[in-house]
């Protein structure tokens, strides 16, 4: 009854799905109904934090410290990142104000590695919450950007005694949450993981596809990144008829070196894990629609070209790809008023030819690159993972459904309607022949943005 007491005070949120966008600066107010700020995810109103670990890539301390509400400004917090030497030397100084905050750095022993993976684990007098998100700890994220969420239900202590396996949910959702935090090796992460053994996270709905840095050969292959996808959209979801006329859609906010025409990686490996359904053996080529903002969509967006600040496509990639960008569309999200919120958020889908139903959605930190997901290596033996990453799967089979519907106008956000919640315009709108893809490292001086700067990287 306890979470029945807090959802009742929290703002009505759509809790079929659990799938939240964050709260934009600027958007007229029905476009943030149902939508969280940070400071909403820490509020009483969702729990009695006793203590928290933010998993990130990027923090402002202070800035963080700031959105705990007043009467748990001081439980103890612990950041795990991936920063060394001189970042992690600076890191730790931000901190230095605040005995509360404690230090995990996570092991990237692969070149390019980043710990990417941005999740809160929140434990409370009540219990347990999760959350995966894609925003980093710093104002600029939570304020004029799209980024999203998945929070996990409330989930109560078990009885003393419980065996450790109970608690489980029917998507295996506290093994695989176990087993990444393992991953770490980090002896921070050992009571952490006590604690979560001593939860009850039957009630989770949602697979979770984490990477985690490493190679991996044999049945290892298939724990983590891309070929963690496949598996879960093979045991997991059906072959459909028609199927290769059911588009995927990849919509990231930045893109790693991908190799000089695309089947190196993107219509090969990856391709193969996003058009999976089911144990059917077709290898369909449907279509593939990759969004990621425009030149265009940046200048005119609520931050400016300053926005580009994070999209790190550089042109030193571009150049080698340029076959890449025939795939790609612009960002366009009149559906929840976020056309000119640039896309920090990350999501991935395959969708029915008319655009009304969902096969399968994932929201996750990964972007379109091999470290993020993954590539095969020494002839598809051995795949290779340079960064942590997390995400959750939603299948239909987890919501007793054959697929999910698409609400089409999520928001005002409504209990009545069943529709899984895309945040942006369906069908995707292709680059028009002047359109290009954002590249951060190139000066844009023709036309001023959305506040007359121009945008000259130094
Ligand atoms: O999410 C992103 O788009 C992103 C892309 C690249 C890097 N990076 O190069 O470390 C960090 C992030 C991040 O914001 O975590």
């Amino acid at each position: 009854e306890s979470e029945d007491f807090f959802e009742s005070c929290t703002p009505r949120l759509d809790d079929t799905y659990r799938f939240y966008l964050n709260k934009v600066t600027g958007l007229d107010r029905e476009y943030n109904s149902g939508a969280l700020h940070i400071r909403d995810l820490l509020s009483p109103l969702f729990g009695t934090l006793k203590e928290s670990v933010q998993f990130n890539y990027c923090f402002d301390i202070a800035w963080m410290v700031k959105q705990f509400p007043p009467e748990f400004r001081d439980r103890p917090v612990l950041i795990i990142h991936g920063d060394k030497r001189e970042a992690k030397a600076r890191l730790l100084q931000q901190a230095q104000p605040f005995p509360h905050v404690r230090f995990c750095q996570a092991k990237l022993d692969i070149a390019f590695g980043t710990h990417h993976t941005k999740m809160m684990l929140l434990w409370y007098e009540e219990g347990f919450r999760v959350i995966i998100l894609t925003s980093n700890l710093i104002r600029a994220d939570w304020y004029q950007k799209t980024q999203g969420m998945w929070m996990s239900p409330l989930f109560p202590r078990l009885p003393e005694g419980s065996r450790p396996s109970a608690g489980e949910s029917p998507t295996f959702f506290k093994r695989d949450l176990l087993e990444y935090l393992a991953s770490y090796r980090a002896p921070e992460l050992e009571e952490w993981i006590q604690r979560i053994k001593e939860h009850d996270l039957s009630e989770t709905r949602v697979y979770l596809v984490a990477s985690t840095p490493g190679r991996y050969v044999g049945p290892d292959m298939e724990r983590w990144g891309h070929l963690r996808l496949r598996k879960l959209l093979h045991e997991h979801t059906n072959p459909i008829p028609g199927e290769e006329r059911w588009p995927v859609i990849g919509q990231f906010s930045s893109i790693g070196s991908m190799g000089a025409d695309k089947t190196k990686w993107l219509a090969g490996e990856f391709q193969r894990t996003l058009t999976t359904l089911g144990k059917s053996s077709l290898h369909p080529s449907p279509p593939i629609h990759l969004l990621y903002p425009s030149v265009e969509d940046v200048r005119l967006s609520l931050e400016g070209f300053p926005a580009g600040g994070s999209l790190p496509y550089s042109i030193q990639t571009a150049q080698k790809q340029l076959w890449l960008h025939s795939y790609f569309h612009r960002w366009k999200a009149d559906r929840s008023g976020r056309s000119h919120a640039m896309p920090h958020i990350k999501t991935y889908m395959r969708v029915s030819p008319d655009f009304t139903q969902l096969a399968w959605f994932l929201i996750t930190s990964a972007n379109l690159s091999k470290a993020a997901w993954g590539a095969l290596e020494k002839n598809n033996s051995q795949v290779m993972v340079r960064s942590y990453e997390l995400g959750v799967l939603y299948v239909p089979s987890a919501f007793d459904m054959k697929t999910f519907p698409i609400d089409e106008t999520p928001f005002p956000v409504s209990s009545s309607t069943s529709g899984f919640p895309v945040p942006f315009d369906l069908p995707p709108t292709s680059y028009s022949p002047k359109d290009q893809p954002w590249i951060w490292n190139i000066s844009y001086s023709q036309e001023p943005d959305t506040h007359g700067n121009i945008w000259v990287p130094s």
